[in-house]
């Protein structure tokens, strides 16, 4: 069973013109991580961080730079990331499926195939020999089996579980989700298993309880009046854990 707690706010939701006191204000409420969300315009309708503002970002924090990329195409962007001083990188494994992923659409998810698979295989071994910390996500219609594969082979240090469709902050926290992460944690008890969106005091509870270690929050934290409240309120809910 993953051990530690991880909380890590998301940037996204932080003022972009003041990220140097975002940064410091994090740790100074206690933030493990800082989660940045870099988005392409194009796998997900946003546009937000690449390589030069986690280069400039480096500059102002020692907090580990947990990228979570919402794009395309991964490897374009991941060793500009590792030269930059990102300490993890995380890919969706919807990114290398040939089939559109159409958020509207109720019909499964459908799976990769075994060239599109050995694609992923490649880039979690490209991004460890980066030095990176390597996490693989699901949007929250992916099954589990889907990512079977990558995880048994043990190549990924954390699997991260998306409670909203990725591409906004603020959004409501998706309940129906907590089974997969309960799944997750049942398969693999020592793997980081993040859970990010919605995160929030009332949601918490439910997020840790299914198995979650790593908690990304960016509107609960950046929103509210204390930050520190927030994040000791996680830490709370971890030590409450059933
Ligand atoms: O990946 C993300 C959005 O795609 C963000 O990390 C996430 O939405 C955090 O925002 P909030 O805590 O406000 O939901
Ligand atoms: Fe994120």
């Amino acid at each position: 069973m993953a051990s530690t707690l991880v909380v890590a706010p998301s940037i996204l939701s932080s003022d972009f013109a003041r990220l140097a006191e975002e940064a410091a204000r994090m740790k100074n409420v206690g933030a493990d991580w800082l989660h940045v969300d870099c988005m392409d315009g194009h796998f997900v309708p946003n546009l937000t961080i690449g390589p030069p503002v986690v280069k400039s970002l480096r500059k102002h924090t020692d907090l580990f730079l947990d990228c979570h990329l919402m794009v395309t195409n991964p490897g374009q962007w991941i060793p500009g990331l590792a030269s930059a001083g990102a300490n993890g990188a995380t890919f969706h494994l919807e990114c290398f499926c040939s089939e559109p992923y159409d958020i509207n659409d109720p019909s499964p998810y459908v799976e990769l195939k075994p060239e599109e698979m050995e694609e992923a295989f490649a880039l979690a071994k490209e991004t460890k020999a980066l030095g990176l910390k390597v996490g693989l996500a699901l949007r929250p219609r992916t099954p589990l089996s889907a990512a079977k594969r990558l995880l048994d082979e043990g190549l990924m240090d954390m699997l991260l579980i998306m409670t909203v469709e990725p591409g906004f902050g603020g959004q409501s926290f998706k309940e129906n989700v907590m089974d997969k992460v309960k799944q997750a944690r049942k398969q693999y008890p020592g793997l980081m298993i993040q859970v990010d969106g919605g995160i929030a005091p009332k949601t918490v509870q439910k997020a840790v309880n299914a198995g979650a270690n790593v908690l990304v929050a960016g509107s609960a934290i950046f929103g509210a009046p204390d930050a520190k409240e927030v994040v000791d309120c996680f830490r709370k809910a971890w030590v409450d854990k059933v």
